[in-house]
């Protein structure tokens, strides 16, 4: 398999559910968007089932499952409610993420290292009901080594900070949290974990990210939508799409 075709892209739809949600109407729906993800070249979706249910709603979910032939990566907290309703759709993937109702957006990674037995009993039924579980954590080689001992199979290193630096203009100190997203990724690999990357990437931040070798799987999500505002959904997929694989061919 080639290094471009081995960098998936999973696109998140919270944010036509955050618009849809804005008026109370049925539109513009969540999964008529993931369904123009999946036409437009998207290899998965993201869809994050928030406590407060601020964008998607549960009914989100089942008709996602019911839609879309690609994978879903289904988002909740370590909750026994999230985990019932995953256990009830068994989604491809879930991808356990850290929730704060006052936060505007995930603010950081899972602390895995101060909460290690119940994370691992949380998810040991999510696995075998067949579901890929990943952790959302920072790039810290604690939290990478306590969520292989968890049983993760995926981590997904928060790129957040990385995105913020840039945007700021601060590039020196983004350089340096690229360097340790790198070391992150280095690490999960040779603990066996699969490496994923996500959170507030666009197109000027996705390509050193998506040169690191080990990151398999990029999930994107409120850049596409904002852009899609603009250039429409399928267009900012398939630029998204180019510049992944752009940079992975100058890999080969
Ligand atoms: C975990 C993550 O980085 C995204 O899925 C993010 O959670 C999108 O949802 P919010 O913007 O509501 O945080
Ligand atoms: N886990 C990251 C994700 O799904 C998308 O995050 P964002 O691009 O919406 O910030």
């Amino acid at each position: 398999m080639s290094a471009a075709q081995a960098l998936r892209l999973g696109v998140n739809i919270d944010h036509i559910a955050t618009l849809r949600n804005a008026r109370g109407s049925a539109y513009p729906d969540p999964v008529r968007g993931a369904l123009l993800a999946q036409a437009a070249g998207a290899d998965g979706i993201t869809a994050h089932l928030r406590e407060d249910r601020r964008h998607i709603i549960d009914s989100d979910i089942e008709r996602l499952m019911a839609a879309i032939s690609i994978p879903l990566n289904f988002e909740m907290a370590a909750t026994d409610e999230m985990q019932a309703i995953a256990l009830r759709h068994k989604p491809h993937a879930v991808c356990i993420v850290p929730e704060k109702r006052e936060e505007r957006t995930t603010e950081g990674g899972l602390d895995v290292l101060s909460d290690e037995a119940r994370l691992t009993d949380f998810i040991a039924p999510l696995a075998a009901a067949g579901c890929r579980v990943s952790l959302f954590i920072g790039h810290d080689a604690r939290q990478i080594e306590a969520a292989a001992r968890a049983g993760a199979a995926v981590v997904e290193l928060h790129t957040g900070h990385y995105c913020d630096l840039h945007a700021e203009g601060r590039m020196a100190e983004r350089d340096n949290e690229l360097r340790d997203l790198m070391g992150g990724a280095a690490l999960a690999a040779s603990l066996g974990l699969e490496v994923h990357m996500g959170h507030g990437l666009s197109f000027e931040t996705v390509e050193p990210i998506a040169a690191i070798p080990e990151v398999v799987e990029l999930n994107i999500g409120h850049f596409l939508i904002s852009e899609s505002v603009f250039m429409g959904l399928d267009p900012a997929i398939r630029e998204m799409r180019r510049l992944m694989d752009l940079t992975r061919q100058a890999m080969a």
